[in-house]
């Protein structure tokens, strides 16, 4: 019996004649950070949308902590454990940075938002609590001075991590996390680092897809390669970036990434 959070194996998914992936296999340990990377086009954020339910895979087994799980619906697949956020960022722009991680509460408790929107006396204990754990999770990713600002006019890497923390509001067993560094600055990256490695050292694991080929290295413990759907190379960051076949993956690709060693 495996003890990973995540075992995933043989998911393909096919879009008419594009095989986008190809008998995909990937386990995640508990408290581990395990990176999904590969050229434009390899099949990552499909990948990820089948393991959420947005998309209904071919085929595929899904275990999460041990239990099947069927990812054909996202709210199913949120209750079963998982919390994304999206490489284009969804948040509720007009409101608070607050009531967006309440809404990420709000989707594990009882109340839901029918609750929050009138506040019935049933309701106050339960909204009470929802808040504190909310404000603890701004703290947590470092922005409870904006609990108050509109999601929209926050920074774009104070965004990012507001989606974290929705996301969190959850309490995942695993937190997919789609480019989450993407459009960010050297020291927004930074920040990011840290804040993902303060989430694996409180026990929870995190899968990430990230271009960013450096932040991937220093960050993961295991990593899996994608390239035209299909599993390249698998293997701690050391074993993945000496694999021919991931070199020639990313040098073919006319991406300018020269290769993958940092
Ligand atoms: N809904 C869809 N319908 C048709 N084709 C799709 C759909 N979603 C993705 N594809 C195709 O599947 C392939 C894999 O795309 P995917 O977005 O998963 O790659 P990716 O590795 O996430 O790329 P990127 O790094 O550019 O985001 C691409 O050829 C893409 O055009």
């Amino acid at each position: 019996m495996s003890n990973a959070v995540l075992e995933v194996s043989g998911v393909s998914k096919r879009f008419g004649g594009l095989q986008a992936l190809s008998d995909v296999s990937i386990r995640i340990q508990p408290g581990q950070v395990y990176g999904l990377i590969g050229p434009n086009g390899a099949g990552k954020t499909t990948f990820f949308n089948v393991i959420t339910g947005l998309y209904t895979p071919d085929s595929g087994k899904f275990l999460l902590g041990g239990q099947t799980y069927e990812p054909t619906a996202v709210h199913e697949v949120a209750k079963a454990g998982i919390a994304r956020t999206f490489q284009n960022i969804r948040l509720f722009a007009d409101m608070t940075a607050l009531e967006n991680v309440m809404v990420g509460r709000h989707a594990r408790t009882h109340s839901g938002l029918i609750g929050a929107v009138f506040r019935t006396k049933t309701f106050k204990d339960e909204e009470a609590a929802i808040e504190a754990r909310a404000r603890e999770l701004l703290a947590y990713v470092g922005i409870e001075a904006f609990a108050e600002y509109k999601a929209r006019t926050l920074s774009y890497g104070d965004q990012r991590r507001l989606e974290i923390a929705r996301a969190l509001a959850t309490d995942p067993k695993l937190l997919a996390l789609d480019e989450p560094a993407a459009g960010m600055n050297a020291t927004e990256k930074v920040v990011l680092r840290q804040l993902i490695d303060r989430i694996r050292n409180d026990g929870r694991s995190v899968l990430l897809i990230e271009h960013d080929v450096k932040l991937v290295m220093g960050l993961c413990d295991g990593v899996t390669v994608l390239d035209h759907g299909k599993q390249i190379a698998e293997g701690t960051p050391a074993q993945v970036q000496s694999n021919e076949a991931v070199i020639e993956a990313y040098l073919g690709s006319g991406h300018g990434q020269k290769a993958v060693a940092p």
